[in-house]
């Protein structure tokens, strides 16, 4: 039939054998030599295009994955555009993925715009299993770990907070916008943690931070064209030039900082993290001269800038919808008020040593992060062999994200899980229940949150530090908005507030 139909159009000999020979081979291909895999299922999706229509919906794509969750089950095929990603969506699927095949399911998805923002995947986060990625993250883990030993941490917490605490008693009784506020606490314990430093409220270079975490958040969206239309990356477009000059902002801040650690860096007076790694990787380098071309003076910069950013974004962003939920709860609020009352003597502040006589606090926080993860559908994964979930197979270099929102909302685990009740995460003597795979905002298996360590104590000290001190409510004859923004995100709507000191 096709041959009849290629005499019917004026080609040469040469060009109809060519033809017919391309068809033949891609036919005899598809059929036969490219493996086919058992995927898991998935809405229906037109080809190229993929399910971007439902990512740009009015309903975020991790509330659409529980949905669909019902018709299709938890392990669930979509598509990116024509990238293919398996979406797990409940606590057994990501707990064969993360945990049980850990090996398999521990590389990250490669995307031009992640290889342009991280000089070529220098970093931790984003950056694939590699010897390089395995050093860095050794050695950011040590680094990190010194704040637990003594009160290092506990003396970063209190100078950040105090700083603030002093700018909101200026402000007692008037509407402010907390999340500048809460901005600069987390600010400056990372300031802190990696380069010794503190900003003040007015700081230029802090705003300017601030506003470039504000705009990446909003802008990035539901990605960038130039990862799936390649010719787009020699024309980028406005939005990718626009967020690739904001970021460059922030990672000039950071290669700033490290240069001048680096000139007047001695091993007698370690300061800070920045100061730990470039020490940690002369050691490794005098141990191993080949180190110096695999961890660079750039992979380090882009550590610190891992560690500055996603400390930064994810602890604020954490305290905010925490502060929001206690104004929309407020007899939870009292009840935080009443334990830290209960538990300290009058006039004492709140250290590290009291957190386990403060499961209550801890519950809020912790129901906090169930209820608002700020990292919805986390970092993407990716598969380093061909391997399986259930009874699916997941072909290598898949993309594979894991929907915390789905575990956290989960009708079949959690009663009510739109409600905010930190109850439900106390055992029956009220202490803190132990944690289970369906409670996951750091991830968990070889690439789980690596501050997570710190995250967990210093998020706390800071709530117990802010509801010691502070009540917050909402402004008279306002109602607070608690409608997520972000796609990818989960970011707590801007309004103001009022901040009154405790008596
Ligand atoms: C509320 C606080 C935080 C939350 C909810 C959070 C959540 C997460 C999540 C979901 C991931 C992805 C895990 C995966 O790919 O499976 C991650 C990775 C990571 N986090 Fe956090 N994080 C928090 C705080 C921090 C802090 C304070 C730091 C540093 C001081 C940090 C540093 C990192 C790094 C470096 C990675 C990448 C790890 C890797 O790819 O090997 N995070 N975090």
């Amino acid at each position: 039939m096709l041959e009849s139909y290629l005499k019917q159009i004026p080609l040469s000999l040469t060009t109809q054998a060519l033809l017919l020979g391309l068809t033949v081979g891609l036919v005899t291909y598809y059929t036969f030599g490219k493996k086919k895999y058992k995927l898991p299922p998935g809405p229906w999706s037109p080809p190229l295009l993929g399910h971007i229509f439902a990512m740009n919906s009015s309903t975020p794509l991790y509330r659409q994955l529980l949905d669909w969750r019902k018709k299709y089950g938890p392990a669930m095929t979509i598509y990116m555009g024509p990238i293919r990603c398996v979406m797990l969506n409940d606590a057994e699927t990501v707990n064969e993925a993360l945990v049980k095949k850990g090996a398999d399911y521990a590389g990250r998805f490669k995307t031009f715009s992640i290889e342009t923002f991280t000089s070529g995947y220098k970093d931790i986060a984003m950056a694939d299993v590699s010897p390089a990625w395995k050093h860095l993250r050794k050695i950011a883990l040590q680094g990190l770990r010194q704040y637990l030993y003594g009160s290092k941490l506990e003396e970063k917490v209190f100078d950040s907070t105090s700083k603030v605490m002093r700018c909101l008693k200026e402000e007692e009784g008037k509407p402010i916008d907390i999340q500048k506020y809460i901005g600069l606490l987390v600010c400056n314990l990372l300031h802190g943690v990696c380069f010794n430093k503190s900003f003040d409220i007015n700081d230029k270079k802090f705003l300017e931070l601030l506003d470039v975490f504000e705009s990446t958040n909003n802008d990035i969206g539901n990605g960038f064209w130039e990862d799936i239309i390649p010719p787009l990356r020699r024309f980028p477009t406005a939005k990718f030039k626009r967020i690739m000059e904001t970021f460059n902002i922030f990672v000039d801040f950071i290669r700033d900082e490290y240069g001048a650690h680096k000139d007047n860096f001695s091993e007698d007076d370690m300061k800070d993290f920045t100061d730990y790694l470039i020490h940690a990787r002369r050691q490794a380098i005098l141990e191993d001269p080949e180190i110096e071309n695999v961890i660079t003076d750039e992979h380090l910069v882009q550590t610190c800038s891992d560690i500055f950013s996603a400390g930064i974004d994810t602890t604020r962003q954490t305290i905010n919808w925490t502060i929001l939920l206690l104004i929309t709860h407020p007899e939870i609020q009292k009840k935080v008020q009443a334990e830290l009352d209960q538990v300290l003597d009058a006039g004492q502040a709140p250290t590290l040593n009291d957190r386990e006589r403060l499961p209550y606090t801890e519950a809020v926080l912790h129901e906090s992060m169930r209820i608002c993860p700020v990292a919805p559908l986390g970092l993407p994964h990716a598969t380093r062999c061909d391997t399986t979930i259930g009874e699916y197979e997941i072909p290598e270099g898949t993309m594979v994200m894991i929907n915390h929102w789905a575990l956290h909302n989960d009708p079949e685990i959690w009663k009510d899980p739109e409600i905010f009740r930190p109850e439900r995460l106390l055992d029956a003597d009220g202490k803190l229940a132990p944690k289970t795979m369906s409670w996951l905002p750091f991830s968990a298996g070889r690439r789980n949150c690596l501050g997570e360590t710190i995250a967990r104590p210093e998020m706390h000290l800071m709530l117990a530090i802010l509801l010691r001190n502070f009540t917050f409510t909402c402004p008279e004859g306002k109602t607070m908005d608690m409608t997520p923004g972000g796609t990818l995100t989960f970011l707590p709507p801007k309004s103001d507030i009022i901040v009154e000191a405790r008596k």
